[in-house]
């Protein structure tokens, strides 16, 4: 039946008593797809029978649907003309892992960070009204892990207050990557269980509240949908689903199966890569030192919004379950709570994705910098994630931090300077750092060494030469080590280490020594290393040539990070002939 579903309106064409044959269909072809393909494969798997039930009642894509985060949106693309190109979600050149307006007139805003869905499908509606088409329906979904975040209550705050034409469907699964947290969970279990005190806060917050009903009962969905439909104003349905629907695997353990990698089609077995021989990911590292400086230091707090697992934080929630937070889908609220928990003493670790941290600008700024509290900021996955995408890479936050005042900013070259830094910071600092490094793995099997103190501010040369010098941040040094092995190039790389502050006196001998810079960074060249070094250069009159290498000045598309290290032109290869043209 699937096969012939090329679009919303062909779906509408099938009774009811049809579309539970679809929904196995659409399931399984999910699980067969991301089997080997890879993805988000346990939020699209619950929410099969919510799409088609959408697609089916709404007039889509005229009534705008949005769905929060996107990664739960894989059965929309599938069903509204996607079908035959789905095996090339999330690879360079395919179509990407998250709703995209450049990519299907159905994608009706671009969606990756979570809870901007009601505020987004608020201001369609309003616009609808405006421009009189109050017939327009608009549909926000919404887990329940999203919801908790600050960004949604202003929209449901506004939203009350309107008649704008405005459908928030909550669903409820439970968990979010990690399970989900805070009073709110305890809430919406109390709603399930008949149990809640009190008034109901959607109902208390002005809006028409349904439910909650059974998310995988397809005749009930489109009953209520249907009903909510001739409803004006503001309407808040509460659905719940199970997070893997459908596959045994993938529902008894929700937090792998988020995103599992290839699996067994039948089965839903991973395939286990044998892993112990690789060095290991710069998230280990950082969450097991963590914990050996946790043990010595009890001043130390760890802090992590709502990804746990992601960043390994995980570890020390474990050991010291007092002393580290995941506080949700909290940006603004992790970053602030770490400042008031710094004017109290405490040494505190704020591990945040790089992407995310774009969130809590104001906090970093206002509440952190200003102040100068020593919070030590932790950006995983900064510089190309890979198949997530432009909405996830790290390719901002070098420039964004950099024009703050009293922030430090350093970015380790490996896993050993990860775990120096961070055992340097906990001593005690006089401002605010931000250490930033990748997702995945390092190069170091042996990391685990005694900590050594880093000192502030301080570059190094990592291999010297005469005619051109190389100056890296993190671990794009490797791209450069390795471009110029078993070549007589007569060059010099430097570690830069701290973009800030930065080591002067280590660029005023190169400058005296070299005609020639590369800068190379996986960051945006607009304000990271490559701005900085040459913004040096012209207050020293420097008269050699600069050539910075990183992230244009553009959003970079999704694909592997091999492959998008190769498009942005800073991988070995592109780095080597670089060399050879300036040689
Ligand atoms: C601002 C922001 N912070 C963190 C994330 C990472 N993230 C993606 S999905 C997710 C969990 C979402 O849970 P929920 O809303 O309950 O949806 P479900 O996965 O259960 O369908 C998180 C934390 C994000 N996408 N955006
Ligand atoms: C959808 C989302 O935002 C997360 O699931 C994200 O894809 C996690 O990325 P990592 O796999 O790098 O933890
Ligand atoms: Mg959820």
């Amino acid at each position: 039946m699937l096969d012939h579903i090329d679009s919303p309106y062909a779906l509408r064409q099938l009774s009811i008593d049809q579309l539970p044959q679809l929904s196995k269909e659409l399931r399984q072809f999910i699980i067969t797809v991301l089997s080997t393909k890879e993805g988000h494969l346990g939020a699209s798997l619950g929410v099969v029978e919510l799409t088609i039930a959408l697609h089916y009642v709404f007039n889509t894509p005229e009534d705008k649907l949005i769905w929060d985060v996107g990664h739960q949106a894989y059965g929309h693309k599938i069903l509204t003309g996607r079908k035959n190109i789905f095996h090339t979600n999330r690879q360079k050149g395919g179509i990407s892992g998250f709703p995209k307006i450049s990519e299907s007139n159905y994608d009706t805003f671009g969606v990756g960070h979570s809870s901007t869905s009601i505020s987004a499908a608020l201001g369609m509606a309003i616009a609808a009204n405006l421009q009189g088409k109050e017939e327009q329906q608009h549909i926000a979904v919404i887990g329940d892990a999203s919801i908790a975040s600050g960004m949604a209550f202003e929209g449901l705050n506004h939203a009350g207050v309107t008649d704008a034409n405005l459908l928030v469907i909550l669903n409820d699964n439970a968990i979010g990557i990690d399970p989900s947290v805070g009073a709110l969970k305890k809430y919406l279990t109390n709603v399930k269980k008949g149990t809640a005190r009190e008034e109901n806060i959607f109902e208390a917050l002005n809006f028409e509240y349904h439910g909650p009903i059974d998310g995988h009962d397809l005749p009930a969905l489109i009953e209520a949908l249907k009903k909510l439909q001739k409803i004006k104003g503001p309407k808040f349905l509460h659905v719940i689903t199970t997070k893997g629907k459908g596959l045994a695997l993938a529902e008894k353990h929700q937090i792998t199966y988020h995103a599992p990698g290839k699996f067994d089609a039948l089965t839903g077995e991973r395939h286990a890569k044998d892993t112990t021989q690789l060095p290991p990911k710069y998230q280990d590292v950082f969450g097991h030192t963590i914990v050996e400086l946790a043990t010595i230091n009890k001043k130390i707090i760890g802090i992590t919004p709502a990804m746990p697992t992601g960043s390994s934080l995980k570890y020390m929630i474990e050991t010291f379950p007092d002393r580290a937070f995941d506080v949700g889908i909290a940006e603004q609220h992790a970053v602030t709570l770490s400042a008031g928990m710094a004017t109290q003493g405490m040494v505190v670790f704020c591990n945040i994705y790089s992407t995310f941290l774009q969130r809590a600008y104001d906090q970093i700024i206002h509440d952190v910098a200003l102040q100068n509290l020593p919070v030590i900021f932790c950006l995983d996955r900064a510089g190309l994630v890979g198949q997530d995408g432009p909405t996830h890479h790290g390719a901002f936050d070098l420039a964004y931090l950099n024009c703050i005042p009293n922030m430090m900013i350093y970015a380790p070259k490996d896993e050993i300077a990860l775990r120096n830094i961070m055992y340097t910071a906990q001593l005690g600092l006089p401002n605010p750092i931000a250490i930033r490094y990748p997702r995945g793995r390092g190069i170091t099997i042996d990391w685990k060494q005694p900590f050594q103190k880093i000192e502030i501010g301080k570059g190094h040369c990592v291999q010297k030469g005469k005619r051109i010098a190389v100056l890296s941040i993190g671990t794009p040094i490797h791209h450069a080590i390795t471009a110029t092995q078993n070549k007589a190039y007569d060059i010099s790389i430097y570690d830069i280490g701290f973009l800030k502050p930065i080591d002067t006196v280590l660029l005023d001998s190169i400058f005296k020594t070299y005609e020639v810079i590369i800068t190379i960074e996986d960051g945006t060249i607009k304000g990271g290393l490559g701005s900085v070094i040459t913004d040096y250069a012209f207050a020293k009159a420097y008269k050699g040539i600069i050539t910075s290498l990183g992230i244009p000045d553009k959003f970079i598309t999704h694909g592997t990070t091999e492959e998008l290290q190769e498009e942005i032109g800073i991988s070995p290869t592109h780095i080597s002939k670089v060399i050879e043209k300036y040689l």
